[in-house]
């Protein structure tokens, strides 16, 4: 991801240590990503599923064997920027992500990502549900880009046609800025160029991120903690 519009951030002790482990778990992750892709696909009979459900619940045995209770919250990255781990779309922990690495520059946003077969809605193409997590998310990144870290308090979607599972493209862009308030727009785009899905949102900053404003972080939709 490129730089956010402004540069709070939050000292890490040992970054190269905290670097080691981020780009250990983005392994696992992209592993376990291959084996959902994998699950969803396989046409083994059912002796072969059974067969594979020993090695598989090992491996999760063996990643409790040191895990947090529940979900884990913000967290310093080695660039020190404060980050969603576990965000399903733009986490580099979670299996389920695609995930979407946004460039931003401001007041626009773009990513461009894969799906496949553990995204499907209608047959060979994204589920609704994933085309709107994924505006969501890269509507969302704007307003903290900008120092404003907000929060989805309506997003209207419009399907304009099917949109193909494999190599797409989103954009978002800020139409207008009203205090507290944000309004933006975005686009989903197949590989043909096409606009499947248009947004628009309606992003605002919740009170507890007002009293926090001066140590956003520019990533993700994150904030920092409060001083002290
Ligand atoms: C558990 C605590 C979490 C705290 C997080 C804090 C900050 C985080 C910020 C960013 C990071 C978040 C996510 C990462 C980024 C992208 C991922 C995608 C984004 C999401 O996935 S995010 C999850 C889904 N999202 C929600 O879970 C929101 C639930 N909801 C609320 O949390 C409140 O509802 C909120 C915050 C929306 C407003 O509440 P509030 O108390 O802070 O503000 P208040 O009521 O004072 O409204 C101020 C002005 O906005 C107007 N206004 C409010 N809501 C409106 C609406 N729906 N339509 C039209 N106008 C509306 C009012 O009319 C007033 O307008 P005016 O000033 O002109 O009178």
């Amino acid at each position: 991801m490129t730089a956010g519009g402004f540069d709070a951030l939050v000292p890490v002790t040992d970054p190269d240590a905290l670097r080691e482990q981020e780009q250990a778990g983005a392994a696992l992750a992209d592993a376990v990503r291959e084996l959902l892709d994998a699950t969803v696909r396989t046409r083994l009979d059912p002796a072969q599923l059974h067969a594979a459900i020993p090695a598989v619940r090992e491996v999760t045995e063996s990643l409790l064997a040191d895990a947090a209770d529940g979900p884990r919250g913000l967290e310093p990255s080695s660039d020190g920027r404060m980050r969603v781990h576990g965000n399903p779309m733009v986490g580099a922990l979670n299996p389920f992500a695609p995930p979407l690495r946004i460039d931003w520059d401001g007041e626009r946003a773009a990513t461009r990502f894969t799906v496949g077969a553990a995204y499907e809605g209608p047959p060979g193409c994204l589920h609704g549900g994933i085309a709107a997590a994924v505006l969501d998310q890269v509507l969302g990144v704007i307003p903290s880009s900008i120092g404003l870290p907000a929060m989805t308090a309506t997003l209207d979607l419009r399907y304009r046609r099917p949109t193909p599972l494999g190599e797409l493209s989103a954009t978002a862009w800020l139409v207008e800025r009203d205090g507290w308030k944000l309004r933006l727009e975005g686009e989903l785009t197949d590989a043909e160029g096409e606009v499947t899905v248009s947004a628009t949102g309606l992003f605002v900053v919740p009170r507890v991120a007002r009293e926090h404003l001066g140590t956003p972080t520019g990533d993700a939709g994150e904030f920092a903690p409060p001083a002290g």
